[in-house]
């Protein structure tokens, strides 16, 4: 596969005037393969905008590589007509018609006025094109937005945060729409918050934690990744099924009055070790790892015992290289 994003190293401090230096990228990597729809995950605070920015020349990285459709990001100029982005949320004038305003943009970008017809109709607002901006919900002007970024028949969309916002039908839309986007062979990079929503539109993702990637590749292999190999296990006596599986030389504990059975490759094991032992199950329930305690995991933002942490406040800058640990800023 070909990469159509690769960064590698990057580097980006903020000089603040009143907190002081902010590191918002640590030695950040990504790889984005051509044809994926392409998640980035990370939590308030992590880089994830400052990545894509940096990626699009709207701000400038301290260090490391970036190449965007093989091209050095100084030379992004040639290939910007090849990408469209919604980085920062597209403010529109609310007394212009959604047709016009691509009608405006496709003007002062040189694109053919019949692809704003094609756009409006890419994006579900043909029938409301000539409406009053002011008139839209908030899914027709993310969708709007999208529209004003497929004017150009762009190879690679970069959408941040582009469900922001919506409810659950405006949220299905986009979903549909990027899907869609994908099967024409438009690669998308989608940072996004909606972690069940990357799980079921991404192809592939990357994870980033304090201006580092903390995990990355298809989505299925890292979900497989962190699979425990653990079962939820129902049973008349779960104390005594615990005994049974520890003697056996197994690993379990108790949840809720189930058993969970951890370490499994072989789900028979469990029904061989409990029947010999006289505990009948009456369920017996692989829990394989979801996208949101793969990133709690990883992100180290998992709440615990009634805390809550938050990897941006106190963010100081790093240590020097070398030192392996994350840092959790808790509050009560
Ligand atoms: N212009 C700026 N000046 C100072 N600090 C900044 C600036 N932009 C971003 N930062 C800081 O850099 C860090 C990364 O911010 P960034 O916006 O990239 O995170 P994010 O992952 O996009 O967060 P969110 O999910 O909340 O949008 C944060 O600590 C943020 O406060």
């Amino acid at each position: 596969m070909t990469a159509v994003i690769e960064i590698s190293g990057l580097h980006k401090t903020f000089r603040g005037w009143r907190r002081g230096p902010k590191v918002a990228l640590d030695g950040f990597d990504m790889v984005v393969e051509a044809g994926q729809v392409h998640g980035f995950l990370g939590p308030n605070g992590s880089g994830k905008t400052t990545t894509l920015r940096a990626l699009l020349g709207l701000v400038h990285a301290d260090s490391g590589d970036m190449r965007i459709l093989g091209t050095t990001s100084a030379d992004y100029i040639h290939v910007a007509h090849r990408v469209g982005a919604i980085v920062e949320s597209p403010a529109f004038f609310g007394n212009l018609s959604g047709q016009r305003t691509l009608e405006l943009l496709a003007m002062a970008g040189g694109v053919p006025r019949k692809r704003v017809e094609e756009t409006l109709v890419a994006v579900g607002l043909r029938d409301r094109g000539e409406d009053l901006v002011k008139s839209y919900s908030l899914g027709m002007k993310q969708r709007l937005a999208v529209a004003s970024a497929l004017l150009k028949q762009p190879e690679l969309l970069i959408l941040d945060e582009p469900a922001n916002g919506l409810d659950p039908a405006g949220i299905h839309e986009m979903r549909s729409l990027v899907r869609e986007l994908a099967s024409r062979g438009v690669t998308i990079l989608i940072s996004s918050h909606l972690l069940d929503e990357i799980e079921q539109v991404c192809d592939s993702m990357t994870i980033i934690s304090r201006g580092r990637r903390v995990t990355h590749g298809p989505v299925a292999q890292v979900l497989a990744q962190h699979d425990k190999g653990e079962y939820s296990v129902r049973v008349a006596d779960p104390a005594g099924a615990l005994e049974a599986i520890a003697a056996a030389g197994g690993s379990a504990r108790l949840n809720e009055g189930k058993l969970v059975v951890s370490g499994v490759t072989d789900a028979s094991w469990i029904t061989q070790t409990l029947g010999t032992a006289g505990h009948w199950l009456t369920e017996l329930t692989a829990l394989t790892p979801d996208l949101e305690s793969v990133f709690l995991d990883v992100t180290g933002t998992r709440p615990g015992n009634g805390l809550m942490s938050d990897v941006d406040d106190g963010w100081q800058p790093p240590a020097p290289a070398g030192r392996a640990e994350i840092e959790i800023e808790v509050t009560r």
